[in-house]
């Protein structure tokens, strides 16, 4: 079986595909994107796309999208999409929202995140993305909450037809402890980094008693996927015959969360992953790995300091 028709719940009680493909892609692989996301749909089996105001690829998926609708060979209620609300549009999420829609020849998302839990001083129309001052830090917007962002996504929820569910990425326990305490709407999932290497474990209990799924983002390490080569993870995937970014994969889908991979390899996105049922005492070793070699690769200057107590 694969790993890509996996289905999770959502606290909303819709399904979500456990594996999304991931869409941030670098300058030099723009030409290709359409056509890796055209052979996910199509070939590969992909039935979730994962995207953001910030990647810029938004319009991409757009025109992929339409195309696929247009000949009748993909139906909008098939395919489940998460766009995002970066901390430049912090004001004004439902701006952003109506931005990525346009993009995303779309009337509604299936997901709207917030990016993170940050604010950025920015203008209205979000420019620029992340604003710095003359010694090159990070502008935050004085006076912001990070919770007035999700408050007005939960008016965006509540009032219109245009997400389906609303949820948040980058919140530590603290963070989601004091939403949990400050509003009404329980996000339907939380999207962090987590891999072997990072398996934030207590995280991710938290998230499981309080019904929030968890999204992995960056499930090989990110850029050169450096997780392939982790010894317990090339172990598994020499018992199970299966290639290691399966393991890295069944990691996630195996224990209930999404898994977020990218890749605008044709080939690979056709291959896709197998179904491995990894034991618990397997599950529990990769766990134990990263306990052991905590490492995060998605480390962004805006979230020293400011009390991403998770970051390394
Ligand atoms: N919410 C957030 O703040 C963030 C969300 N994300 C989401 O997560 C997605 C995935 O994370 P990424 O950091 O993009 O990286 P990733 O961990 O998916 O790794 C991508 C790298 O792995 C390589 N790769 C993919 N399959 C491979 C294979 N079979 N063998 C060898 N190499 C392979 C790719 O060429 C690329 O260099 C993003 O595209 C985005 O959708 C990513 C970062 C932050
Ligand atoms: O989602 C995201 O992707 C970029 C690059 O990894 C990161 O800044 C952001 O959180």
């Amino acid at each position: 079986m694969s790993a890509l028709s996996i289905n999770i719940q959502l606290n909303t009680g819709a399904s979500i595909p456990a594996v999304g493909f991931g869409t941030v892609c670098d300058e030099a692989n723009k030409g290709i994107f359409k056509e890796a996301l055209e052979a996910a749909l199509l070939e590969g089996g992909y039935r979730h796309i994962d995207t953001a105001w910030c990647y810029g690829t938004e319009a991409l998926i757009g025109e992929v999208l339409q195309k696929l609708f247009d000949s009748g060979k993909l139906k909008r209620e098939d395919v489940f999409v998460t766009t995002k609300v970066w901390p430049s549009l912090w004001a004004n999420p439902l701006k952003s929202l109506d931005k990525s829609l346009h993009d995303l020849h779309l009337d509604y998302v299936d997901l709207l995140l917030q990016h993170w839990p940050l604010a950025f001083d920015s203008d209205e129309n979000g420019h620029p993305k992340v604003p710095k001052d003359e010694q090159g830090h990070v502008k935050f917007a004085k006076g912001a909450d990070y919770l007035d962002t999700w408050k007005k996504m939960i008016e965006i929820y509540k009032t219109t037809d245009k997400v389906k569910a609303i949820g948040i990425s980058n919140y530590t326990v603290a963070m989601m402890k004091r939403l949990l305490e400050q509003t009404d709407v329980v996000p339907a999932a939380n999207q962090v980094e987590l891999h072997p290497h990072l398996p934030q474990v207590e995280f991710v209990k938290f998230c499981q008693d309080h019904h929030i799924i968890v999204e992995a983002f960056s499930p090989l390490g990110s850029t050169g996927a450096p997780n392939l080569k982790i010894p317990i993870v090339v172990d598994l995937a020499k018992k199970y015959g299966v290639p290691a970014v399966d393991i890295l994969v069944n990691y996630h889908v195996q224990a209930g969360r999404v898994v977020l991979p990218r890749s605008q390899n044709i080939k690979r996105i056709k291959k896709g992953f197998s179904e491995v049922k990894l034991t618990k005492n397997e599950l529990a070793q990769l766990d134990q790995y990263g306990i052991e070699h905590p490492k995060r690769y998605i480390c962004q200057d805006w979230g020293k300091g400011i009390g991403f107590e998770h970051w390394g």
